[in-house]
């Protein structure tokens, strides 16, 4: 059982000046609307509903946060969370890229999301979620450029491999681990970017996706069903 298995709901937040106060390393999730975003977060967590996940592009319109540790299994669920045992938190960030969205409401998106990219101290790691079939968009590279300065990992998710066949995945995992190399800092270093294919559907790149972020989170110790004395109050 991973730790993101405990992951419980903890704050949504539309204006930076409400980001919750915590210390604790900080995985986001970006990515074009309906790239799958929230439905990985579901599946990584092993939840249906946690992360909301639509049809409808562009419905995921805040930051989204979910919190790992210090919700003990035997709690219920709406109990508060012991902030001290607080481990990680998982952001849902609002997708971008969707034709429809008004100018006022893309230019609090480009602020709210490339604010927090760059800023945001305890954001440990971007999970960049993108379409297997078309991925490194125009704002997806733009992402990408905001984030590199800051020498955090990046780690690339493929999504919707089912849509792939085998000769065509191989392809484009090769394709993408190319441009993500061909990213370098002015003195022509490269950047720990890494890839990998994903499908919610066919339940593809689950594990790997789960180990990656429980390294990048700093989630060690790994299997962690509360022993019968954890779940009591000392
Ligand atoms: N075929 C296939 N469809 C998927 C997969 N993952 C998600 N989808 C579908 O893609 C659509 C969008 O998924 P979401 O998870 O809501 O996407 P999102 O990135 O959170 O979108 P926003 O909230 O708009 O940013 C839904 O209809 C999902 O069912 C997958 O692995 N394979
Ligand atoms: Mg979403």
């Amino acid at each position: 059982m991973s730790k993101l298995w405990q992951a419980r709901f903890f704050t949504t937040v539309n204006h930076l000046r409400d980001l919750p106060r915590t210390t604790v390393p900080e995985i986001a999730f970006a990515g074009r609307s309906n790239a799958g975003k929230s439905t990985a977060i579901n599946i990584l967590c092993n939840q249906k509903g946690l992360a909301f996940a639509s049809k409808t592009p562009g419905r995921t319109q805040h930051i989204n946060f979910f919190s790992i540790g210090g919700a003990h299994v035997a709690m219920h669920r709406h109990d508060p969370i012991n902030m001290d045992e607080l481990e990680c938190l998982v952001a849902d960030l609002p997708g971008y890229g969707y034709a429809e969205v008004s100018g006022d409401a893309k230019n609090h998106w480009q602020r709210l999301l490339g604010d927090y990219v760059q800023r945001r101290d305890q954001l440990a790691a971007l999970i960049l979620m993108m379409d297997a079939r078309r991925p490194f968009t125009e704002l997806d590279q733009q992402m990408i450029e905001w984030f590199a300065p800051t020498g955090k990992p990046i780690h690339c998710i493929l999504t919707k491999a089912d849509k792939l066949n085998r000769n065509e995945s191989i392809n484009v995992l090769r394709q993408a681990q190319a441009k993500l190399d061909s990213y370098v800092d002015e003195d022509g270093e490269g950047f720990p970017f890494t890839v990998q294919l994903f499908s919610a559907l066919k339940r593809i790149g689950i594990e790997e996706a789960t180990a990656k972020i429980e390294e990048l989170a700093g989630l060690t110790g790994g299997d962690d069903a509360p022993t019968p004395d954890e779940s009591e109050e000392a």
